[in-house]
């Protein structure tokens, strides 16, 4: 099994970057783990109380378990992926379930902050876009798609997510194997690891 783990900030592309990934792969050679299933649960809390959660802070993520879950899949088991709304800020307490894949990709903001983590993936890739850029593209995404309107996000953004993303996300690009610039869509970039990802199945 072969374990990528992309990292970089909010927007940057990660989630754009791994689709165009597993386009180019056979359906049943590649599963996507998303460090986002992983917030932990927070049942326990008002909806109120959801909506203050600093959602940047490597605390506010359940490597535990998403390091357990990758152990299991390398051991050849499937595992019950929890589904995390953004809507709601908190799990579904549904599952998905996902069997090993030949590849697999473990995708999100703080991947490359945890060790054990990090230790598990044989490559590394940091997403980059500037800071500007990945705002406007998180305003607009978090507008159309997760249900939250211009003081929200721009208030998220100065509170915790721009002293989050350089305190704990901008320093992990240090670990990374390839970084890819995304200010543009690159297609020379991620056709160059999707090169590598075949020649490593090969
Ligand atoms: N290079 C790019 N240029 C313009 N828009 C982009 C680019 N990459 C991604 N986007 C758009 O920006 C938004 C955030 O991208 P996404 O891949 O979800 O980022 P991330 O997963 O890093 O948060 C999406 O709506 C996506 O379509
Ligand atoms: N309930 C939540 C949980 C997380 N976020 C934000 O999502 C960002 C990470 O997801 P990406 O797809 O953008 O990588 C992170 O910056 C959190 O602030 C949220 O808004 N609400």
């Amino acid at each position: 099994m072969l374990i990528i783990g992309i990292a970089g900030g909010t927007g940057g592309g990660k989630t754009t970057v791994v689709n165009t990934i597993v386009d180019e792969l056979k359906h049943d050679e590649v599963a996507v783990i998303s460090q986002d299933s992983y917030y932990r649960d927070t049942s326990e809390l008002s909806y109120e109380e959801r909506t203050q959660i600093n959602f940047d802070h490597p605390q506010s993520i359940d490597f535990d378990l998403l390091v357990n879950h990758l152990k299991a899949l390398k051991k050849g088991e499937a595992i019950d992926q929890p589904i995390y709304s953004f809507k709601e800020h908190n799990r579904t307490g549904e599952t998905i379930l996902t069997h090993p894949k030949k590849v697999m990709i473990v995708e999100g903001i703080l991947i490359l902050t945890n060790p054990k983590l990090r230790k598990m993936c044989d490559i590394k890739i940091y997403v980059h876009a500037d800071s500007d850029e990945r705002l406007i593209r998180r305003l607009k995404r978090d507008m159309n798609e997760r249900g939250r309107d211009l003081d929200e996000v721009l208030n998220r953004y100065q509170t915790t997510l721009k002293p989050m993303h350089q305190q704990f996300i901008e320093p992990t690009k240090e670990f990374a194997d390839i970084i890819i610039p995304y200010n543009r869509y690159n297609t020379v970039a991620v056709d160059i690891v999707q090169t590598i990802i075949k020649e490593k199945l090969a």
